[in-house]
């Protein structure tokens, strides 16, 4: 892919559009690009490199900018194998490139490569600075966003940053969509649980002057840069980006899904929030996550199951609470046959997320729905818009 930075910064990453799943568990599909940046001046740095599927396209990138020439410095910004993964190949190419990073890039470098660092490591703390001839760069530690040993550099002249997987999406380069809808999916799914360390991350960012953001994954962000970083903002600080609904539903014999979409239709009579309604079974998970995150309200509806709540209900739940899910609205809905007990097993998931503030307007069904039922799922409508 070939991406304008500017005449010193040059975009080497590449476009992966055959991975069946980012980390063994998220589809991308529209792939995935793993970016990687070379700076040219008196010093020359390389900016991270990309994952081992697509070494070979890269290293040609690579060469191809380099023209004969050889790298000064690698900038580690993350050690994850997305990024990481053509360290051992860069350090061996070119023996008298420094590697840059902070302690915890070294501490854990270890585990990924046998390199021998003597003499070939560059430790930087928060703040330091790299001077490449014209171009500057300096450094902050950015611990969890979203792994402990993450920094961003800034390159002062150009006025670039370099966000790591900050402002990363799912996507391939060449990919013609919504910024938003990826990103978000990407920030809930892989950075949600952090984000006191976003924010802690866009104070830092706040003091510097930026013109262009270069993420790891995802489109570099020339304009606008406002809109990009009050996403981020809102996502991190964990509040709703849309006053709204989502209902989140499972089924195994239709009478719940049957509840879930009554509801809907009440919901769409009594109000003009936005409404979202998606079949746990059915729809990727990360989706929904996403989609949890981004309303102000959510609702569950599932079956009863062996003693608790259907099992992909669960699982829904459980992503919630790993990735941090908090300061919402919930209201629950259960179906059962003989001991309704869903709502008993999802409930001790929201009593321990912060926020949360339950609708008493719980509603169980026994087996199909009946018309005290509708009346109670209209209840649960008032108790929510
Ligand atoms: C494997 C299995 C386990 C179930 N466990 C329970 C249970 O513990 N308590 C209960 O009341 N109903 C239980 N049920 C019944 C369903 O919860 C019930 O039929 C419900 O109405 C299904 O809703 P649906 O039509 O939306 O699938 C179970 C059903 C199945 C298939």
């Amino acid at each position: 892919m070939n991406i304008n930075i500017s005449d010193a910064i040059k975009y080497i990453g590449v476009d992966d559009k055959d991975i069946d799943l980012f980390e063994s568990q998220y589809i991308v599909p529209n792939g995935i690009s793993y970016n990687s940046y070379v700076i040219l001046d008196e010093k020359i740095c390389v900016l991270d490199t990309v994952d081992k599927r697509k070494t070979d396209e890269w290293v040609a990138n690579l060469e191809n900018v380099l023209d004969g020439k050889t790298p000064d410095y690698l900038i580690i910004n993350h050690l994850e194998p997305d990024h990481a993964s053509n360290i051992q190949l860069l350090a061996d190419k070119y023996p008298d490139m420094k590697l840059v990073g902070n302690a915890k890039t070294f501490n854990m470098l270890p585990q990924f490569f046998d390199i021998d660092l003597t003499d070939r490591t560059v430790t930087v703390k928060e703040g330091d600075s790299l001077n490449l001839g014209e171009h500057t760069l300096s450094f902050y530690m950015a611990p969890m966003v979203h792994w402990p040993e993450v920094m961003v550099t800034y390159e002062s002249k150009e006025k670039v940053l370099f966000s790591a997987d900050g402002f990363g999406k799912f996507g391939a380069l060449d990919t013609d969509e919504d910024w938003a809808c990826e990103a978000r999916r990407y920030y809930f799914n892989i950075c949600g649980k952090y984000g006191v360390q976003v924010q802690a991350l866009l104070k830092k960012a706040a003091k510097l002057d930026i013109e262009k953001i270069c993420p790891l994954h995802g489109p570099v962000l020339t304009e606008n840069l406002g809109y990009y970083i009050n996403l981020y903002d809102i996502w991190s600080k964990y509040e709703p980006e849309v006053d709204g609904i989502f209902i989140a539903y499972c089924s195994i014999h239709g009478n719940t899904e049957k509840a879930a979409l009554k509801l809907y239709d009440i919901l769409k009579e009594k109000t003009d929030k936005k409404i979202a309604i998606s079949d746990l079974s059915r729809s990727d998970m990360a989706e929904n996550v996403e989609d949890a995150f981004k309303y102000s309200t959510l609702v569950v509806a599932a079956p009863s199951y062996d003693g608790g709540v259907f099992p992909v209900m669960n699982d829904f739940l459980h992503h919630l609470k790993i990735k941090g899910y908090k300061n919402r609205k919930v209201a629950m809905i259960e179906n059962g046959s003989w001991a309704p007990c869903a709502i008993k097993s999802m409930q001790p998931y929201f009593d321990e997320m912060k926020g949360i503030e339950i609708s008493d307007a719980k509603v169980t069904i026994r087996s199909t729905m009946t018309a005290e039922n509708e009346v109670q799922l209209a209840a649960l409508a008032d108790s929510i818009i």
